[in-house]
C-alpha cells in the first residue's frame, strides 16, 4: 500500500484528523495499535508527522509516526516551531518575573522560535519601551501590537506564516482578540474551545491546529507556570541565551552563578553585559525551583 504524509491536526473520539497535501478535506485515520497511549508514550497527539494508508471507504490508518522535533506535554501537542509569549502594556500590567518564566519555560521547551508580543499597545507605551529594550538585547524579538486597533497586526501576521505557533501568556493579555484580529476564522475555533474548557473538571483538554497561512496555530496556551518545578536547576542558566557565553568562564563547575566567587556570569553582571533585570529574575526563578523541589522531596520522604 502506497503511504502519504500528513500532519495530524486534531484527535476526537479515537479518530485521528489527517491533513495531507494532496486533500482539501481532512482525513479520518485509526490509528494501529503499535501507537496506543500507554504510560511509556504518549501515543499520536496533535501535531504528529505521520504515514497514513488509505481504506477504500475514504477513512484512513496511521501506520507510522515520524520523529518529532518539540514536543509540549499540557496538553499535548507535538512539533510546535514557534511560541508568541503575550502580554499586556497594561490592564494588567507588564509583570516581569511573570514573563522570565513564560521565557524560561519556552527556552526549555526546546522551541525554534521565541517572541514576545506586547498588546494594547493604544494603552500605554512611552516607559515599558527601556524595559522591552532589555529583552531585545538579550536576543529576543519583540512586536509591540494592539488587536483593538489592528496595530502591528502585519508584522504578527508574517510571524506565523509557516510555522507553528502556540500564544502563551497569563489571562486578560487579548491573545483570543489577537486572534480574532488576524482572522475572523480563527476566532470561532478559540471561542470553542473555551466553552469547552469552562463546561467542567471532566473535559480534558486536547489540542487542536488551526490551518493559516502555510502553518498552523494551536489553540491552547501551550505551557503553564506550574511545571517551572520540573527544570533541572543546574539547566537553568542555558535558558538564559545572553549567560551562554560566560558559562564556561566560572572557576566552579558546577556554578550556580548565585554565590561561588569567580563566576563568568557575575563578571558579565559587573561590566554590564548582563542586565540587573535579568539577573535578579534568574536568582528568584532558581530560589523558585530549588524550593518547589524541595517541596517535592519532602512529599516523597513522608
Ligand atoms: N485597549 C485594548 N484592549 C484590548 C486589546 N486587546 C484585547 N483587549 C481587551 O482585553 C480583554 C481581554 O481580552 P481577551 O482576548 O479575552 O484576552 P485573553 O488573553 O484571551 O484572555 P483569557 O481567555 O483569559 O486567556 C478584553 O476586554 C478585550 O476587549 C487591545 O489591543 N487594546
Ligand atoms: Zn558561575
Amino acid at each position: 500500500m502506497q503511504l502519504e504524509e500528513g500532519r495530524v491536526i486534531k484527535a476526537y473520539n479515537s479518530f485521528f484528523y489527517v491533513q495531507t497535501n494532496t486533500d482539501s478535506e481532512l482525513v479520518a485515520c485509526k490509528l494501529r495499535g503499535k501507537f496506543k497511549k500507554t504510560r511509556r508514550s504518549q501515543g499520536v497527539v496533535p501535531g504528529d508527522k505521520v504515514l497514513i494508508g488509505r481504506l477504500p471507504d475514504g477513512t484512513g490508518v496511521v501506520e507510522e509516526q515520524l520523529p518529532r522535533e518539540s514536543m509540549l506535554r499540557r496538553p499535548a501537542v507535538a512539533n510546535v516551531t514557534q511560541v508568541i509569549l503575550t502580554f499586556a502594556a497594561a490592564q494588567p500590567d507588564l509583570h516581569p518575573l511573570l514573563l522570565n518564566r513564560f521565557l524560561v519555560l519556552a527556552e526549555w521547551s526546546g522551541l525554534k522560535n521565541i517572541l514576545i508580543c506586547v498588546n494594547k499597545a493604544d494603552l500605554h507605551d512611552g516607559d515599558i519601551a527601556a524595559f522591552l529594550n532589555l529583552y531585545e538585547q538579550a536576543g529576543y524579538r519583540v512586536l509591540r501590537v494592539s488587536a483593538k486597533e489592528k496595530q502591528g497586526m502585519a508584522e504578527l501576521k508574517e510571524a506565523l506564516a509557516g510555522e507553528t505557533t502556540v500564544f502563551a501568556g497569563p489571562s486578560g493579555v487579548g491573545k483570543s482578540s489577537l486572534l480574532n484580529a488576524i482572522d475572523d476564522s480563527l476566532s470561532l475555533a478559540t471561542g470553542q474551545v473555551s466553552d469547552k474548557i469552562k463546561r467542567g473538571k471532566h473535559t480534558t483538554r486536547v489540542a487542536e491546529l488551526l490551518p493559516y497561512e502555510q502553518g498552523f496555530i494551536v489553540d491552547t496556551p501551550g505551557f503553564s507556570a506550574m511545571e517551572l518545578g520540573e527544570i533541572p536547576l543546574e539547566e537553568l542558566a542555558n535558558f538564559f541565551p545572553e549567560f551562554r557565553p560566560y558559562l564556561g568562564k566560572c572557576r566552579f563547575a558546577p556554578c550556580s552563578h548565585t554565590h561561588e566567587p569567580d563566576c563568568g556570569v557575575k563578571t558579565a553582571l559587573a561590566a554590564g553585559e548582563i542586565s540587573q533585570e535579568r539577573y535578579e529574575a534568574y536568582e528568584a526563578i532558581y530560589k523558585e525551583i530549588q524550593e518547589a523541589q524541595q517541596l517535592k522531596r519532602k512529599k516523597e520522604y513522608k
